[in-house]
């Protein structure tokens, strides 16, 4: 059946959710935005079939709504909707980069017919605005989806039904637990970023060689200071208490440092970096530590020709589709393990009736 999309800010997340819902579903989709051009560059490109800047009006027709303004915009939002009689029910999310403040602005929703699901997409680009929005930006990222408790199951899923299209894994957590990890991975080294950029700045006033010889190294480790500083500045704000206490810690962890240059303690300067380097490895091979493994199947498999492509086949007859799939470890003539990831319950468990009956050694962690 069509349903009514309302998507509140079409910049880069809202506009490539936007671009995504149109070409993954048949949804009438109405896009709000403040910015007139960014209304009219949709309307011309067709990525929504209604533009408005008046957001309740959009709001009252809605099945779905996702605010994709910046934070603080998108608890105004919210609180715009404390104002409105809702004659049916509404599933409203949004995809702020700090939880906790919009949960609990939404905490005093009327409850009849909305049911507010908070949102997270973890992918994005150091660009902003409707003309950086791509249709496939969340790709098999993690979307972060955070319910209130009690939230009806079937109020999730139907959310999480609307994004299928995104192909991205969805995990739901607490709002608090999301700000204190996504400080820590995200937040927290976009600060860093950018101090490191100040650095050589200063440096640069006495040694002009600076930019030219800032290698990989920099370049890598300072990217995400080019992002958005409007949209950063808003969700330090945020999540200022969690920034604060990370930057305590840090100043802690720097003295230490510093006192390992001082006294010349190179063995425990090395320990700290093979620590690091041991920690950041795992991150790539396994994907585990920062964020848990999501709906992943391991699969043994001998290392000969066709090997990969029959367990492909099998779950592709069974109308499967595969997230991920990764070689954690083959060694020439033994067997090796295939991750395959999926993008939920349901298919990591068919997958792993449907390979285990032909004779897989599979595994699912708990
Ligand atoms: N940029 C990124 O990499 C990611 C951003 N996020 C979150 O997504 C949200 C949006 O970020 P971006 O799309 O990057 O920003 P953006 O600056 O590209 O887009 C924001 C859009 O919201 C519109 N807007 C501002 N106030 C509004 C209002 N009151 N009503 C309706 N529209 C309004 C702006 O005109 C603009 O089109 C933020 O909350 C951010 O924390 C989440 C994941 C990744
Ligand atoms: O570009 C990158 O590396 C990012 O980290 C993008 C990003 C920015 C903000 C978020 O809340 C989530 C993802």
């Amino acid at each position: 059946m069509k349903q009514t999309v309302v998507i509140a800010g079409l910049g880069l997340i809202g506009g490539s959710l936007a671009i995504n819902l149109k070409q993954t579903t048949d949804h009438h989709l109405i896009g709000v935005d403040v910015n007139k051009k960014t209304l009219d560059y949709c309307l011309m490109n067709g990525i929504v079939d209604k533009a408005t800047t008046d957001f309740v009006s959009a709001v009252v027709e809605a099945d779905f709504c996702i605010i994709a303004a910046p934070v603080s915009k998108a608890i105004e939002l919210v609180d715009q909707l404390k104002n409105i009689e809702f004659k049916k029910p509404i599933i409203i999310s949004d995809v702020s980069s700090v939880k906790s403040p919009v949960m609990d602005a939404a905490r005093s929703l009327p409850s009849e017919f909305v049911t507010f699901i908070g949102g997270h997409p973890m992918a994005g680009s150091h660009k902003k605005g409707i003309t950086a929005a791509k249709g496939h930006l969340f790709e098999n990222a993690i979307y972060v989806l955070t319910p209130f408790e009690p939230c009806l199951e079937e109020k999730v899923e139907a959310l999480k039904e609307l994004l299928r299209g995104t192909n991205s894994n969805f995990l739901i957590l607490e709002p608090k637990e999301h700000d204190e990890m996504t400080s820590v991975i995200s937040h927290f080294p976009h600060l860093i970023a950018s101090s490191l950029v100040h650095q050589a700045k200063n440096w640069q006033e006495t040694h002009a060689y600076i930019p030219t010889l800032a290698a990989g190294g920099f370049r890598d480790i300072t990217r995400i200071a080019s992002s958005n500083p409007g949209m950063w500045q808003d969700i330090f704000f945020h999540n200022r208490k969690g920034m604060s206490h990370l930057l305590s810690d840090w100043i802690t962890e720097m003295k230490e440092l510093k006192n390992l240059l001082d006294t010349g303690d190179k063995v425990s300067m090395y320990h700290y970096l093979e620590q690091a380097k041991e920690y950041r490895d795992g991150l790539d091979s396994k994907k585990k530590g920062a964020i848990p493994a999501f709906y992943d199947l391991y699969v043994d498999i001998f290392d000969q020709p066709g090997a990969l492509l029959q367990v492909v086949e099998l779950l592709a007859k069974a109308e499967i589709s595969i997230n991920n799939i990764e070689i954690l470890e083959i060694r020439e003539g033994i067997t090796g393990v295939l991750r395959l990831s999926f993008k939920d319950k349901k298919d990591q468990k068919r997958s792993k009736e449907i390979l285990d009956t032909k004779g897989y050694e599979t595994m699912i962690e708990e």
